[in-house]
């Protein structure tokens, strides 16, 4: 089930030597974004499906967008042919995970099936669940018996993809501002080795999300991280790309159907196939995106 026709380093941002720094989603297929309240998840989690929307296509790459901020931050993000849907709650994002998780499954037993009897493997598109506040998924935050019965069906479904997913190519990024036991399972967050680490409230915090303090030590400076792999020895202090809104305009309007006012079904958006064609290299991170000064 692998690919290695296509390359999977992400660029993830700069150094303050203003080196880009990659993320290989192929080899860290799982991770997490954390951080204060306004320090730049968002807009970072916004860059990246917008970068990978760009460079791949949709037999490559899709997305199962759970935004449970109301959908708002991601709300242009539909027309994107890469995005399966935007799930906006607690009910939607359970069935939303649990699609995910089916498709898992389903791969699987296609793969077993082909295995068996020594055919070859289709390459599946990475199916990426981004999670936009998963902290909001919390059964703790229940007000009903009903809603933490489908609080905790979500996050089972979420670590079993956690924890099998890495073949079948079904990966999760999931945001949050504090990913503590009430939020985040020990099962799911020890599965998410990639560590976005935004500027976090203390120290607690920061030793919550990557096992040690420092990350409340950054500069408030909005899109500034500290990135964790189990590929680099040592954390990497990263400046973020974002995509300003008008960038993000003009790379989505024209998959806009003409006369759209309101709502329309997926099914019925047409797409011009040279409107997705990234071109050979995909797009380059200084042609579309906006890195944040350093500060002194
Ligand atoms: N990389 C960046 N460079 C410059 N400005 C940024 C960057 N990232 C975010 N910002 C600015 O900071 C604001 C807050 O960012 P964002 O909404 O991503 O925060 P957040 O961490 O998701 O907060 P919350 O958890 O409250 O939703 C944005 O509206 C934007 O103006």
């Amino acid at each position: 089930m692998t690919n290695t026709s296509v390359g999977w380093g992400i660029p993830i941002g700069k150094t303050r030597y203003n080196r880009t720094v990659y993320h290989n989603i192929n080899k860290i297929p799982h991770a997490k974004v954390a951080g204060a309240t306004g320090s730049g998840k968002t807009e970072f989690l916004k860059y990246l499906v917008t970068y990978m929307c760009m460079r791949y296509s949709p037999n490559q790459v899709e997305f199962i967008i759970v935004d449970l901020k109301n959908g708002v931050s991601f709300a242009p993000f539909k027309w994107f042919p890469h995005v399966r849907g935007i799930f906006k709650t607690v009910r939607e994002a359970m069935e939303a995970i649990e699609a995910a998780h089916k498709t898992m499954v389903d791969r699987l037993i296609e793969v077993e099936r082909l295995r068996a009897v020594f055919r070859k493997e289709p390459v599946y598109p990475r199916l990426i669940v981004l999670i936009d506040e998963g902290g909001e998924l919390a059964p703790a935050y229940a007000i009903t018996e009903q809603d933490k019965a489908m609080r905790k069906t979500a996050l089972d479904f979420l670590a079993s993809v956690a924890r099998i997913g890495r073949e079948p190519r079904v990966n999760i990024i999931y945001g949050t501002q504090r990913p503590d036991a009430d939020t985040l399972p020990v099962a799911i967050r020890g599965q998410l080795e990639g560590v976005f680490c935004f500027r976090t409230e203390n120290e607690l915090d920061s030793k919550i999300v990557l096992r040690h303090e420092g990350a409340e030590k950054l500069r408030w400076i909005p899109g500034r991280y500290l990135y964790k792999s189990p590929l680099v020895k040592h954390d990497i202090e990263i400046q973020s790309p974002y995509v300003p809104q008008k960038v993000l305009r003009r790379l989505i309007e024209p998959l806009i159907p003409v006369n759209t006012f309101y709502d329309i079904p997926r099914d019925e958006v047409r797409f011009k196939d040279e409107q997705m064609d990234p071109g050979d290299d995909g797009i380059g991170l200084d042609n579309v995106i906006r890195i944040g000064d350093w500060g002194r």
